[in-house]
């Protein structure tokens, strides 16, 4: 530490909106720009390595029981996510899905169970420590910080990552200062990579709607996450904004994630996800590949009558 006593950091260099960033694209040439995204994309995956595993189970649902009362929302469900795959989790409204995200975030208890991060238990971990164990997610009804902006937004969610103690932070000791500075670059690299860095500097709360859904994932990749979880990530986009979506999905994985995905919409589900599982009543009724899943006549026989808003 004391060796970065001698730098000349100062915390202004980096916390620019972006505005000037945005003019510098605006400016490459196709080469440089191609060049630049590398290096995009190098910034927001440094882990990216982690694809040549993909395969193990990265995390395991493992008999997993949740009551609300007398109501049995998950009933013993069991399923593996495998590294730098797309799992979809699907079934009708109430079928659990979301409470399966909350036990896996620790936002509920199994009431059995157990659920597994590389081979070790979660178990009584609080929400910021499984942030910090490499879960992250995003929400269904978006939650954001409205009044900051959208560089800020993800500022916030880099802080998951970040080392410096309360007391550096209080004397401003200098790898906070690197550690902000790092933060902003690495905040601008993910709105790039989202698609929104022309939107750096406006208040989240006055971003369009489809921006806000991808400034949430641009917030929860920022947490380095080994897994990413999106909550019906394309609810209330029109058909060409889930296409858009389904791309920057792909190449989330791509870049070496591990994605679950819930959605409703099943053509979007069968079109991005590797694998799926399907839930009704709580209980696990299908579990492969989407085509097969899709054919399985349990499943069709739970989405009858349930309207598909992918079906224009
Ligand atoms: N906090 C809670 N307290 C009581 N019951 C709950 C709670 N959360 C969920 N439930 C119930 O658990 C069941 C599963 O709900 P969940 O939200 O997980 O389903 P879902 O598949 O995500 O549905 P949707 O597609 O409508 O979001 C439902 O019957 C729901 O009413």
């Amino acid at each position: 530490m004391t060796g970065d006593r001698g730098r000349t950091e100062s915390t202004e260099d980096g916390v620019s909106p972006g505005g000037g960033i945005v003019a510098e694209l605006g400016r490459m040439t196709g080469e440089e720009r191609r060049a630049h995204e590398a290096e995009v994309a190098e910034a927001v995956a440094p882990d990216r390595e982690i694809a040549v595993d993909v395969g193990d189970t990265l995390l395991e649902m493992r008999d997993v029981t949740v009551r609300f009362g007398g109501l049995v929302a998950l009933d013993a469900v069991s399923f593996g996510i495998r590294r730098g795959e797309i799992l979809g989790l699907i079934g009708p409204n109430g079928a659990g899905k979301t409470t399966c995200f909350n036990a896996m975030t620790g936002v509920y208890r199994p009431s059995q169970g157990q659920v597994l991060l590389e081979g070790r238990p979660l178990g009584r971990r609080a929400r910021h420590q499984i942030t910090r164990a490499g879960i992250a997610r995003t929400f269904q009804n978006i939650r954001l910080f409205g009044e900051m902006t959208a560089l800020e937004n993800v500022v916030v969610g880099t802080d998951a990552r970040h080392r410096t103690g309360a007391i550096s932070a209080l004397l401003r000791l200098p790898r906070l200062h690197r550690e902000e500075r790092e933060a902003v670059e690495k905040a601008m690299a993910l709105l790039e990579f989202v698609g929104i860095a022309d939107r750096a500097a406006d208040r989240a709360r006055n971003l369009p709607y489809g921006c806000q859904r991808r400034l949430e994932i641009a917030r929860a990749l920022a947490t380095e996450p080994k897994l990413l979880c999106l909550d019906e990530p394309a609810a209330g986009f029109n058909p060409a904004e889930k296409e858009e979506l389904m791309a920057l999905i792909r190449r989330i994985r791509d870049d070496g994630y591990t994605v679950l995905l819930i959605e409703h919409d099943m053509r979007l589900v069968m079109g991005v996800t590797d694998r799926v599982v399907v839930l009704e009543f709580g209980r696990k009724i299908a579990e492969g590949r989407p085509a097969e899943v899709g054919e399985d006549p349990a499943v069709v026989a739970a989405y009858l009558g349930v309207p598909d808003d992918g079906v224009a």
